[in-house]
């Protein structure tokens, strides 16, 4: 199975390091814009190989969509990444006709693709994708619940001095420091609701942490993150190129699911093969159906802004 990942920066070639060496694909290509950074990253990773034990092909290109023919999946990461005091929102302007083009481009080779976009604001580039490309709504899908997910579970699990990977929550809605809804009244520690262990004031503080997760990394490095990022693209490739089904927080457009349409935003999917198979509709009580409804509003207002790129 072959992906495609374009922008070879931090997060791209994170991405194209946890599939070669979870053995996820067998080939993988990374495509950049500056010339001769795809193929040094490539070259880099491939070097890993003996010492990593995988047998993925790994190889750079710059600007040559020619060798991205017949992908599988396409990962769209080219574009900036915001700066300490930024918003994602600020990055529009510039991202906005990089994932446009990029779409376009990768589509020419690879028309059967499944295209997982990452570049922020990465609920509005999911909606310009879609748009752009006229693809069927199962086939774009934008990463960012993954990524949040499991932030929202480390910051748990460091809060219960448990292991993350015992403990079971999720982030629906925007990836925005302020669209981002962590269900807490739904994370559980091996099925026991995290709430029996935590106060409310521990959780807030918690969920809290968890919104702002990419603004907190991104003071402290100077850049976004790109560990967890790269990690979280690789798991929905995995779920993707394996048929896995996993339930991952995706942001997909919703045509009714949770009572909006015509945007798209994180919701609960079911991911295999054919890309988003399903959206998994959680009962949500009265707040969360509240806080749902204020971060669509916002999702949509920032769609506004793609009318000029759009016509
Ligand atoms: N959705 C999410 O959860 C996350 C999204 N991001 C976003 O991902 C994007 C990338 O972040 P980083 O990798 O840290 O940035 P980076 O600056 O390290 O890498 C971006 C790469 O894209 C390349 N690029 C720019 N225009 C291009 C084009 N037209 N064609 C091909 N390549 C192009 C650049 O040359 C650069 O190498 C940013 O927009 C960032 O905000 C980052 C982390 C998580
Ligand atoms: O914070 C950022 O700008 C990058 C990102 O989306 C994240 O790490 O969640």
């Amino acid at each position: 199975m072959k992906v495609t990942i374009v922008g070879a920066g931090n997060v791209g070639a994170t991405c194209a390091d946890v599939i070669s060496y979870r053995g996820i694909a067998s080939e993988v290509v990374l495509l950049d814009i500056k010339g001769g950074f795809a193929e040094g990253k490539a070259l880099d990773i491939m070097q890993c190989a003996t010492n990593t034990a995988f047998n993925t092909k790994v190889s750079g290109v710059t600007n040559d969509y020619s060798k991205t023919i017949n992908s599988d999946v396409v990962v769209i990461t080219s574009g900036i990444p915001r700066k300490p005091g930024m918003t994602r929102e600020e990055l529009i302007g510039i991202n906005a006709g990089i994932v446009k083009s990029v779409a376009e481009n990768v589509l020419q080779y690879s028309p059967n693709a499944i295209i997982i976009v990452v570049s922020n604001p990465m609920d509005t580039m999911t909606y310009l994708a879609l748009k752009a490309t006229g693809l069927p709504k199962n086939r774009i899908i934008g990463m960012g619940g993954a990524l949040d997910s499991s932030r929202f579970r480390t910051y748990l699990s460091l809060a219960l001095d448990k292991p993350a990977n015992d403990i079971s929550a999720m982030v629906i809605g925007g990836h925005g420091d302020t669209t981002m809804i962590p269900l807490t009244r739904l994370a559980s520690y091996n099925g026991i609701p995290v709430t029996q262990f935590l106060s409310e004031a521990v959780l807030q503080k918690v969920a809290n942490d968890t919104m702002v997760g990419g603004a907190t990394l991104t003071k402290l490095l100077g850049t976004s993150a790109w560990y967890a990022p790269g990690a979280s693209v690789a798991y929905l490739v995995d779920s993707i190129l394996n048929d896995q089904k996993k339930m991952i927080a995706c942001s997909v457009m919703v045509d009714g699911e949770y009572g909006e349409s015509d945007i798209c935003i994180g919701v609960p999917c079911i991911i295999g093969k054919n890309g988003v198979e399903e959206i998994i509709q959680v009962e949500l009580n009265q707040d969360e159906k509240t806080l749902f409804a204020n971060s669509a509003k916002a999702v949509r207002a920032m769609n506004e802004a793609l009318k000029e790129i759009l016509v």
